[in-house]
């Protein structure tokens, strides 16, 4: 390899904002997308990015987190509906009302956006090839393994399990990143927590205590009591940064994938870019100030044999505005299998999912570049 391909190298493992802050004016060539994999391809002289008709009009559903927790709300069973409907039908909703003050959700961007204008040699001490890394700061998905990288850089937090020992490894700067990233995670997972109990409740799960169940009733709550363990399970934050990119219709800050938890909690500043699929197009989810934008992840699905539906998602970039989010993914305990629930499973409605597990997730993410929807494929049992 000449020299100067090791320094081109070399200069895009520091990730987009060290690229952005040399003032590129073109966008490298190891950012360029396929012709076909760019964000407003023409097909059949239609951009699909812009065909969908209704893109100007599409509103996510909104539930309202605090009606939820009405116990005898008289709204309550309503919103039960449409969170159904909107795990079923969009894989994706806005969470409003969810009871997070105002002041640790502008806390934790601004505490995020001062992290990444920290000078390179200050980010780069957290970056790591090691997955399991309790921190790791990187750039695109797998930096290692990617043949063209995304216009993304990002700090990936574990949060749970050892909540007590692992914010200590968190960045130290800026010196109060690490009180804000933890109140923050602390918040999302009791959003969390609640959002799983209304999700058992709208697949008809939710345990109660019956004290005459049989032996064999019990060992069939078994793959059910998931709010349990979800609620003591594993929390990964990824805090997001797109830079302003020079030529943003050759790239994407994030290529279509699904998250593999059960849920992520997104939260963004007022600048769009994320995009879903919706019946075959790309729709922009549009920024609803003080809300969360929810999606249900593989695990979900999964365990909804299908119900619920995790929705491939990409992230746009521009070339005026720098953007950020912090992406809060919940999920079982890393060893946990995650398999269809039992009572999900009927002769009508047959397992469609093998059982899966991080494990295997992670061997499949660390050994290939496509960051499609391939892992919930590949879990997919052949339907007769
Ligand atoms: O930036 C966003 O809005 C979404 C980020 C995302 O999809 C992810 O972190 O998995
Ligand atoms: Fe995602």
């Amino acid at each position: 390899m000449s020299p100067a391909a090791l320094f081109d190298q070399s200069q895009y493992q520091k990730g987009v904002k060290h690229l952005y802050e040399t003032g590129v004016k073109n966008v490298p060539p190891k950012y360029i997308l396929p012709v076909s994999e760019r964000p407003n391809v023409v097909v059949n002289g239609i951009k699909p990015t812009y065909a969908a008709t209704t893109e100007a009009n599409f509103k996510l559903p909104v539930i309202d987190f605090f009606q939820l927790l009405q116990e005898d709300g008289s709204n309550r069973h309503q919103v039960l509906t449409s969170l159904a409907h909107a795990c079923e039908n969009y894989g994706f909703f806005q969470l409003v009302n969810h009871g997070i003050s105002e002041k640790i959700i502008s806390n934790m961007m601004n505490a995020s956006k001062r992290f990444f204008e920290l000078p390179y040699c200050e980010r780069e001490k957290y970056m790591t090839a090691d997955m399991g890394a309790p921190v790791r700061y990187g750039t695109s998905f797998n930096q290692t393994k990617d043949g063209v990288f995304c216009w993304r850089d990002f700090l990936k937090l574990v949060c749970n399990p050892q909540p007590h020992h692992l914010p200590h490894q968190w960045p130290s700067s800026p010196v109060d990143f690490r009180e804000m990233a933890v109140t923050y995670a602390k918040e999302t997972k009791f959003i969390f927590q609640k959002l799983v109990d209304a999700i058992l409740e709208t697949l008809g799960l939710l345990q109660e205590t019956n004290t005459t169940e049989t032996k064999e009733e019990e060992d069939d709550d078994d793959d059910d009591d998931v709010g349990e363990a979800l609620k003591n399970g594993s929390q990964l934050m990824v805090v997001n940064c797109f830079p302003p990119c020079p030529e943003p219709d050759l790239t994407l800050g994030m290529p279509p994938h699904s998250d593999y938890g059960f849920l992520t909690l997104v939260l963004h500043d007022e600048v769009p870019g994320l995009q879903m699929q919706l019946h075959g197009k790309w729709v922009t989810i549009q920024p609803l100030p003080g809300s969360f934008v929810v999606n249900v992840g593989d695990h979900l699905e999964i365990f909804s044999n299908g119900k619920y539906k995790s929705v491939v998602h990409r992230v746009l970039v521009n070339s005026t505005k720098s953007r950020i989010s912090v992406a809060s993914l919940h999920s079982l305990p890393f060893e946990t299998i995650v398999r269809p629930s039992r009572k999900l499973i009927n002769d009508k409605n047959p397992r469609r999912y093998k059982d899966t597990d991080f494990a295997t997730f992670l061997q499949y993410i660390q050994s290939c570049d496509s960051k499609e929807k391939n892992f919930l494929e590949s879990r997919k049992l052949n339907q007769r």
